[in-house]
């Protein structure tokens, strides 16, 4: 198991450039599965999940190659193998591949796939949108099935019951080749769901609306690439950042960030009374002395995201008074709860599910867990601002979508190692 020691008590400074965006990222690599040509994308992360996918592109028989932030992606001599394996059940969004093959071959068989666990994550819009297209789902042992018995998939009105990234996306990569017109009506609006509609649009698919709650899918024989796609900065790992930089940071200039995507989580730190210099694509964070506590509840995008609640509870932790959370979308998404109060912070989850956050004057570093990505971030934080070692094990899980943190962290100061089973 790879662990994550921490010597905290360093004050960090300098500069971070943030990596693409790792939810895009994900579903990107399986969208270029569609392409009747090979594929590049810029400014790609280096995190577990992309290099999990690249072993399960391999299992297609398309090759990928990962170099300096480009990956190619070469899907011309793909098989439609079925989709197994540890890779599958590493990640969240490899339930992409199911949208993605669908649309490519009109049948898949993919394992339910892995991703961060805080309760349950049914898929059934998945499935719903997919029977909508014209596909037969079955479900054995764990693993899906599905197929239009050779006919392919046509247009469709498509309501998603609740607002879901996955479900938006899946819908996107299985209508766009479909024959006649798909609408996804109650669509999520996250700018990565943008980011992929872009990637398609580039490639010749017809596709508007996206940004909205309709989106509108008129489907296309073919998609080819004519350039590559640079991926957007992760707004995620920003926020991460930005909470880091005022929690321990004496100056610290975000770059490659689209302050637009943050507009909730900087409100938020204005709030808090946090003074940030906002640029076109930067953010410089001065030394913060002092904050007010806030009352935070996640909503899908444009809202606070539920990716940033845990990474901002440690600076909660520094603020005056009493902060709340309230995680709307993963109302059992608090793992780092129980960690960060064996560090010495006052926060605990309320009868109602609700995360209390009081003032911390001390954290002790401790030996904890990153039981999934974001509660790991939230350590990693805790970890910088306490005294003495935090040991952080499962690192694994922040690696999933952290780009290149122990360089980054590094680079910005701070005492930091990871240790590699
Ligand atoms: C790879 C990726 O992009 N992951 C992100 C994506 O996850 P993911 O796409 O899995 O999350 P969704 O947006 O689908 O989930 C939103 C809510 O809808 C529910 N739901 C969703 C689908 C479904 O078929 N049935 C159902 O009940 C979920 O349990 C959740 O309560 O969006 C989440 C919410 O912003 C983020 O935390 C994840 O980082
Ligand atoms: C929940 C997350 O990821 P995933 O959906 O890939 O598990 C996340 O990025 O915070």
């Amino acid at each position: 198991m790879n662990e994550m020691i921490i010597h905290g008590g360093n004050r960090l400074s300098g500069e971070v450039t943030i990596g693409g965006a790792k939810n895009s990222t994900v579903a990107l690599i399986p969208a270029a599965i569609l392409a009747d040509t090979p594929v590049k994308f810029l400014m790609v992360p280096d995190i577990l999940d992309v290099h999990n996918l690249m072993v399960i592109l391999e299992s297609m028989n398309v090759p990928s190659e990962f170099v300096h932030r480009n990956i190619t992606i070469d899907p011309t001599h793909i098989k439609d193998n079925k989709l197994s394996g540890k890779a599958i059940a590493s990640l969240r969004a490899s339930y992409y591949f199911m949208g993605a093959l669908l649309g490519k071959f009109g049948h898949a068989t993919v394992n339910l796939p892995g991703g961060d666990s805080f309760g349950p994550r049914p898929i059934d819009q998945h499935i719903k949108a997919f029977r909508s297209l014209g596909a037969t789902v079955t479900e054995n042992n764990g693993c899906i099935h599905l197929t239009t018995h050779g006919k392919g998939l046509h247009g469709a009105r498509i309501h998603l019951a609740m607002v879901s990234v996955g479900a938006t996306i899946n819908s996107l990569l299985a209508a766009v080749k479909a024959h006649g017109t798909t609408v996804i009506e109650n669509a999520a609006k996250e700018p990565e769901i943008i980011d992929v509609v872009n990637f398609l649009k580039e490639m010749g698919a017809h596709i508007s609306g996206e940004g909205t709650h309709t989106i509108t899918i008129h489907g296309v024989k073919s998609l080819r690439t004519t350039k590559p796609h640079r991926i957007i900065p992760d707004r995620i790992e920003a926020g991460t950042y930005l909470s880091m930089a005022a929690a321990v940071g004496d100056g610290i200039l975000i770059k490659n960030v689209i302050p637009d995507h943050l507009q909730s989580f900087l409100d938020k730190l204005h709030e808090m009374e946090i003074k940030l210099k906002i640029g076109k694509d930067q953010i410089y964070v001065p030394k913060i002395t002092h904050c007010k506590g806030v009352k935070i509840t996640t909503h899908p995008f444009p809202g606070f995201a539920t990716d940033l609640q845990q990474p901002i509870t440690p600076l909660l932790l520094k603020a005056d008074g009493q902060s709340v959370i309230r995680d709307t979308i993963y109302p059992h998404r608090n793992k780092h709860v129980a960690q960060l109060a064996k560090m010495g912070a006052n926060i605990h989850v309320n009868k109602q599910g609700l995360i209390i956050i009081n003032h911390t004057d001390h954290l002790t570093g401790a030996h904890i867990e990153a039981d999934e990505i974001r509660a790991g971030a939230a350590d990693v934080i805790a970890g910088l601002m306490a005294h003495g070692t935090t040991v952080i094990s499962k690192a694994g899980n922040i690696l999933r979508g952290y780009d290149n943190i122990i360089g980054k962290l590094t680079n910005l100061n701070a005492n930091v190692e990871l240790v590699r089973e």
